[in-house]
């Protein structure tokens, strides 16, 4: 199956994509078939190379807030660009790509797609992030979701925050740079669970906007849906489930970084300690910055806050309205 240029070689927001390749590019880009698959793909074009920093813009799609996908794309070594996977005849080496540390790398395409797998489970692959202070209520969210959905029988899977951090992301640490390489992996594998034709739930704080814009761009467009559990600080306080923000309040989570003080609570690997960046607590001493045009708001007010159940059905709704419970 012949290599496609992955997403992650590429950068840029909407608009045009730019990815780097190993090869000299000796021709000019040139789509071949044209980039639509079953219609679907009007709006992207191919474009022109830089042969002398070999940058190439790779595609742009008009309108679209995410790379272009490595199904639009294939590339061949002598700088000929053809689309739908299909090689151009006569040109059959195929271009590797560095892609961050990882040299000379290929795209493997499998005939089973995300198509296939979507007709399979009748519903559309999709993320849906929960973001909101700790406290705000969203793993019972996520839990409350997947339970309706699953009596739906639809698949889900949840990716909750504090879960991950036993496994996945056990080295990493609430320092910024930590936290940013925390929803950047969980961003991934949630891309993986929605290809695979997944109710992807993910739900962390994921306190930095860029941060979930960068996930939302991971993923075609429309199947990234965000929900702001917005309760109030005073609210997921005065909750306090884990004691954390008592701890915070006192002190003994900012700064703590050499010498963890309740390594029950924290998480916090040793070696995270040894990290140079101050540790705050989200909303406390460290940021938390609120969707600005997230799909959905779930409001909780002192004195009122949705029951789990009826913050679940306003989820489903919003799937159901919008497609995503049926191929
Ligand atoms: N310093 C600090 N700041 C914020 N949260 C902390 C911290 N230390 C531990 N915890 C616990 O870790 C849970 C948040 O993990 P996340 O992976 O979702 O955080 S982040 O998105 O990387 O900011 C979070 O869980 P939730 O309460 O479920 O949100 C906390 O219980
Ligand atoms: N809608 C709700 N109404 C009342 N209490 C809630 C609600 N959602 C969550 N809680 C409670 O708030 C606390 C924090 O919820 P949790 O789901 O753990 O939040 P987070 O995952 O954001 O830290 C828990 O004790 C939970 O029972």
């Amino acid at each position: 199956m012949l290599s496609r240029a992955p997403p992650r070689s590429c950068s840029g927001g909407a608009g045009n994509v730019r990815c780097r390749h190993d090869a000299p590019s000796r021709r000019p880009w040139v789509p071949a078939g044209g980039l639509a698959r079953g219609g679907q793909r009007a709006g992207v074009k191919l474009v022109a190379a830089r042969p002398a920093t070999r940058t190439v813009v790779v595609a742009a799609a008009a309108g679209e807030r995410r790379p272009v996908g490595p199904e639009r794309v294939a590339a061949v070594a002598d700088g000929t660009m053809l689309a739908n996977g299909s090689a151009v005849a006569g040109i059959s080496k195929l271009v590797t790509s560095t892609i961050g540390k990882s040299t000379n790398i290929l795209w493997h395409d499998c005939p089973i797609g995300q198509n296939e797998r979507q007709k399979l489970l009748n519903q559309k692959g999709c993320v849906v992030w929960i973001t909101g202070l700790s406290g705000s209520g969203k793993s019972t969210l996520a839990c409350a979701l997947s339970r309706e959905l699953h009596s739906r029988g639809h698949l889900t899977y949840v990716l909750d925050g504090d879960n991950l951090r036993h496994g996945l992301n056990r080295d990493l640490s609430f320092k910024a740079e930590d936290r940013v390489e925390n929803i950047r992996r969980v961003g991934e594998v949630a891309k993986l669970f929605a290809d695979a034709g997944l109710i992807c739930i993910a739900s962390l704080i994921s306190p930095y906007r860029s941060d979930r814009s960068a996930c939302r761009n991971l993923l075609p467009n429309s199947s990234f849906i965000e929900v702001f559990l917005n309760a109030p600080l005073e609210i997921c306080e005065a909750r306090d489930p884990k004691g954390l923000y008592k701890l915070a309040r006192a002190g003994k989570i900012k700064g703590k970084n050499e010498k963890p003080t309740d390594c029950r609570c924290l998480l916090f690997t040793r070696k995270a300690y040894q990290g140079k960046s101050p540790v705050g607590f989200t909303g406390i001493d460290d940021p938390y910055e609120p969707p600005s045009d997230c799909e959905i708001v779930i409001q909780c007010n002192i004195g009122h806050c949705p029951s789990p159940k009826s913050m679940a059905d306003q989820v489903v709704s919003y799937l159901e309205a919008n497609g995503f419970l049926q191929d």
